[in-house]
């Protein structure tokens, strides 16, 4: 069955969520091309993100650089994104968090809280990212850990809090999402809470085109 390429209806009654796409890396494990937008059964990745995030959240942001607006929105054509380009590339993931939760701050001011996703993790749970916004509310974050590490590209984050935790990082030279997670008031959902609500492959990412075919047939049935 496709996706819900829709946003989610919007409960008057209840703050706004966005979700952030974070695609501004440079793909060197994966070779000569910007893996968010390669090939995955028939669909691009970062398409296959969208999809699954855009009926859970209100709004949707893609930060990336400059030079992929053009290969990314022909890939997330039909969808109404909003771009939030990084000012000075290259800063790490870190940084990139930092550019979308600014523009959604400056942009989207009624969004409380933002949902975090690497366009690489194209089996992300949106039944999970529901499970996070619910997790974070009245809190600053809501983080998975797995296997001893936190997860920051696949969480949820008060906007502001975030925003600001990643400027003073990125400020003490300090370029690890965890360093500004640990100034944050958050939620870590273990790992049998992300059994208990999340498909066992969504914080799968992907780095190397084998990365590509070893999950390729999990979207057989998608293909075109
Ligand atoms: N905005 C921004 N995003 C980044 C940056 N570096 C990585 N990311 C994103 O963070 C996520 C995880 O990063 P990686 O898996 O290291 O991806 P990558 O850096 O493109 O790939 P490698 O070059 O192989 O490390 C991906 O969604 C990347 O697009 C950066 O310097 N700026
Ligand atoms: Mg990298």
């Amino acid at each position: 069955m496709p996706w819900n390429t829709f946003m989610r209806a919007h409960d008057e009654r209840s703050p706004m969520r966005a979700g952030v796409i974070v695609a501004g890396g440079r793909s060197m494990r994966f070779g000569d091309r910007d893996k968010v937008t390669a090939d995955l059964a028939g669909v691009s990745m970062i398409r296959r993100v969208a999809d699954r995030l855009v009926g859970v959240v209100d709004t949707l942001v893609v930060n990336c650089r400059a030079d992929q607006i053009e290969a990314i929105s022909t890939a997330l054509a039909g969808l109404d994104a909003r771009y939030a380009t990084d000012a000075d590339p290259d800063r790490g993931p870190a940084a990139g968090i930092r550019t979308g939760l600014d523009f959604v701050r400056a942009e989207q001011p009624t969004v409380e809280y933002a949902a975090v996703v690497a366009a690489d993790m194209p089996l992300v749970d949106p039944r999970f990212v529901s499970h996070l916004f619910d997790r974070a509310a009245g809190h600053d974050a809501a983080v998975p850990r797995s296997d001893d590490r936190l997860q920051p590209l696949q969480a949820v984050y008060r906007v502001d809090a975030m925003a600001d935790a990643c400027a003073a990082a990125l400020s003490r030279d300090e370029h690890r999402v965890t360093a500004a997670v640990a100034d944050l008031d958050r939620v870590v959902i273990e790992e049998q809470e992300l059994r208990e609500h999340a498909d066992a492959a969504t914080l799968t990412n992907v780095n190397t085109r084998a990365g590509i075919t070893a999950i390729a047939d999990r979207f057989s049935d998608q293909a075109e």
